[in-house]
């Protein structure tokens, strides 16, 4: 018998937790913490409109990165307003607190925003209405998809008007000859993704968080996910973009070519761009076929030395049909076991991969599994493994990499950086900041997308620990600049790491992003306090 039947003979021991993960699982809601020091900080409101130029000269960072900001002089939403948006959005006007509250705050629960009302409009002329008269009003405004977000990026910070896109949420058109879908920038991901799969055609991307994040917020905030090493990157594969600038104007770059060399490409300016430029209301996206064959194989080697060389190795061997190599380390697996009751399908081992093809030719696929999971057993580069072909047991697997986010959101508090590197660096930084960090931290757990060179680096402690963050930051920021890494490499800068910009970015180029913005939005209304570092505002 072969490896490839005999590993996918194992059995797998964790079939009972398969459940598809969902970020607003009733699971999680007793995690987290709500800070709340903002309100303290509030500083006296100056009377002027405020422009985005650069304070402090090129390349000064904030003096205190961490701090929240002060309050900026927006109005305040008066009964007046409130008449006009019920008026425009009747019954989609929310302005009960206790609906609010979920809005207010970040899935992590560690920002939390005081907004009173809630807008929910369907259409993009409605989106229009409202930015037009936010912005004569000098109202700030917070777009918000699935508020499934890290950085604190889709949250108020203090009274912005939320502005949610969950009612915008059709199928515009789907073309199957070329597999371009146009949505509503509120339609959920894994809905598109069943929508697809019907038609025979997939999301080029997929997240731990599909089951509530929102096409409109992905693309906002350039999200990466598990499929990048494959499909690329949303900046290749969105085609165009419908945006509402905050005045109200609209931008239909809604195209559906592939060829399109007129001029500056205006959409990749709202492509990770964090809802600061404009608000995303439908998008255009380049659909791949679905695979026929699809199979997942959870491996586990004895260090991340060998665990590279397999990947060099699967690259070599699979070529086209690699669709995912990710991993997680032993510390997560423990949390998996602890806190959500996972399984391990194999051996303990320091490293666990998860490896996804995705092909048009089961037997061709696989064999050359079969190739790869020979070779890399008999060079003893893998010591153990497991190999799902049937959905059930596919989920099974993924479940332990999807889940690990929401393993750690058990710990007490957790400092999260999502880190790109040179793929060679990227579990050496878990491991400095263990021995830099000793006994301060609970737990410092790496995982992440290897094929991109993506590294998330977690590390818990009970409760929120200023000194522990202290030893962390900017020691980490400072680690990943000097190998020329990127400190938010698929999450985004939102409120919590703006003003880390720096250490990725020339401060001509932060400086430019200024300009832009001042150019979009020069009264500063769209996602104030979010992306761009607090010296430029
Ligand atoms: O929790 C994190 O740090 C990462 C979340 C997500 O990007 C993932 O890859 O699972
Ligand atoms: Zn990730």
């Amino acid at each position: 018998m072969g490896i490839f039947q005999r590993l996918a003979g194992r059995p797998l021991k964790s079939m009972c937790i398969w459940s598809l993960w969902s970020r607003h699982s009733s699971a999680l809601t007793a995690v987290g913490r709500v800070t709340s020091d903002r309100a303290l900080i509030v500083t006296s409101c100056q009377l002027t409109q405020h422009r985005y130029v650069h304070r402090g000269g090129l390349g000064a960072s904030p003096s205190n990165p961490g701090a929240a900001p002060p309050r900026l002089p927006f109005s305040r939403v008066t009964h007046d307003d409130l008449a006009f948006f019920r008026t425009l959005l009747p019954g989609r006007t929310i302005t009960d607190p206790d609906l609010l509250k979920s809005s207010n705050v970040d899935w992590l629960k560690t920002v939390e925003g005081n907004s009173e009302v809630l807008l929910r409009p369907k259409t993009t002329e409605e989106v229009s209405q409202i930015l037009r008269y936010c912005n004569e009003r000098h109202l700030a405004v917070c777009p918000q998809g699935g508020n499934t977000g890290l950085v604190g990026g889709s949250v108020p910070v203090f009274d912005e008007i939320i502005l949610s896109t969950s009612l915008m949420n059709q199928v515009m058109t789907f073309d199957n000859i070329s597999g371009i879908l146009t949505c509503q920038a509120g339609c959920v991901l894994e809905n598109l993704s069943l929508y697809l799969e019907e038609r025979d055609f997939i999301m080029p991307l997929d997240l731990g968080a599909k089951g509530s994040c929102h096409i409109g917020g992905n693309v906002s905030t350039n999200a990466g996910g598990l499929r990048l090493l494959r499909y690329g990157s949303l900046r290749g594969t969105v085609l165009g973009l419908e945006v509402v600038l905050a005045d109200g104007r609209v931008l239909n770059c809604l195209a559906t070519l592939r060829k399109d060399n007129t001029g500056y490409d205006l959409k990749q300016l709202f492509i990770g761009s964090e809802g600061t430029l404009g608000v995303i209301t439908a998008v255009s996206i380049l659909c791949p076929r679905k695979p026929k064959a699809v199979n997942v194989a959870f491996l586990g080697c004895s260090s991340f030395q060998q665990l590279l060389e397999t990947f060099q190795c699967c690259r070599g061997m699979l070529g086209e049909i690699l669709s995912a190599f990710e991993f997680l380390d032993a510390s997560c697996m423990n949390l998996l076991e602890k806190h959500l009751k996972l399984t391990n399908p194999i051996t303990e081992c320091p490293f666990y991969i998860v490896i996804e093809t995705a092909g048009s030719n089961s037997a061709h696929d696989e064999e050359k599994l079969h190739n790869f999971l020979e070779e890399v057993m008999t060079s003893s580069l893998v010591t153990d493994g497991t190999v799902a072909t049937e959905a059930t047991k596919i989920k099974a697997l993924w479940s332990l990499r999807e889940r690990v986010t929401e393993a750690l959101t058990h710990e007490g508090y957790t400092y999260k950086y999502d880190i790109s590197l040179p793929v060679e660096k990227i579990y050496d930084l878990v491991e400095d900041m263990r021995r830099h960090l000793g006994d301060m931290a609970k737990n410092v757990v790496g995982y992440g997308h290897v094929g991109d060179g993506n590294l998330h680096l977690n590390i818990t402690s009970p409760s929120k620990d200023p000194a522990l963050l202290t030893a962390i930051e900017p020691y980490v920021y400072e680690w990943t600049a000097r190998w020329k890494g990127s400190i938010s490499a698929e999450h985004g800068l939102g409120l919590k790491k703006r003003n880390y910009i720096y250490y990725s970015k020339p401060s001509e180029a932060v400086a430019l992003m200024g300009s832009i913005k001042a150019m979009l939005d020069p009264k500063g209304i769209l996602n104030p306090y979010k992306t761009l570092p607090d010296n430029i505002h």
